[in-house]
């Protein structure tokens, strides 16, 4: 049987890293192989590109192809052999990432956007999207108490972040079936209890 695609998605801060590993975890203790990955990045190429996308300033046409450059490659080299192979993936960032930043942050035109995700994965979607959104003070707050070096997109101003929140709640709205929003707003145990529950109910 064909693996799941999990994929998780929300503004800077919000709290995702905190939870792919232990979602991963989870989803072996029900029995299941699972891979864990990251966009931008996840292959040897995808992660020499990661370093230029979150470091170098260049047009928002060139950030944007590279992003689905580095997704086709980890499309064809990791995700769609470790689906076909029966393993689930859950995977830090996907596209919807791109719509957020790219299209909601800096404006790229919804058309460009569309083109390229059907031309890169037309026939491959996420079989579940774990939004985690919350207030970007908090987000803001808690990568200040992390004290970690901000990257590119990070050193955004607040404006670009909030177009970038609204952005992913608007996708959400388009695609309710497949994007459910999680209020990252709370405890890791409750957000925990959350994931299980919609995971349960979504995927198992
Ligand atoms: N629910 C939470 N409550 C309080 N702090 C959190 C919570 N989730 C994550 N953090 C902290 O916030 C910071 C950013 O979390 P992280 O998981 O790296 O976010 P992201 O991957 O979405 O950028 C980290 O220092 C992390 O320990
Ligand atoms: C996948 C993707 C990421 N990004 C940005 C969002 C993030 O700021 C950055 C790296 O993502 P992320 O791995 O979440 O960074 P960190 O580990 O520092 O939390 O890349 C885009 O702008 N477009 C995309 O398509």
């Amino acid at each position: 049987m064909k693996g799941k695609f999990i994929t998780f998605e929300g503004i800077d801060g919000a709290g995702k890293s905190s939870h792919v590993e232990w979602l991963a975890e989870w989803l072996r203790g029900q029995g299941k192989t699972v891979l864990v990955t990251r966009e931008p990045g996840g292959t040897e190429l995808g992660e020499k590109l990661r370093t230029l996308l979150l470091n170098d300033p260049m047009h928002l046409e060139t950030e944007t192809l590279l992003m689905f450059a580095a997704r086709r490659e980890h499309l064809a080299k990791l995700i769609e052999p470790a689906l076909a192979r029966g393993e689930w993936v859950v995977c830090d960032r996907f596209s919807d990432a791109t719509y957020a930043y790219q299209g909601g942050g800096r404006g790229l035109d919804r058309s460009k956007f569309l083109t390229l995700e059907h031309w890169v994965h037309a026939h491959v979607q996420p079989d579940l999207t774990l939004l985690f959104d919350l207030p970007l003070d908090v987000a803001r707050e808690r990568i200040a108490l992390a004290s970690r070096v901000l990257d590119r997109f990070e050193q955004e101003r607040a404006e670009f972040h909030e177009r970038v929140r609204l952005a992913y709640l608007e996708r959400a709205h388009g695609n309710p079936s497949r994007i459910r929003v999680v209020d990252a707003n709370n405890s890791l145990d409750n957000i925990r209890k959350t994931l299980e529950q919609i995971v349960s109910t979504n995927c198992l």
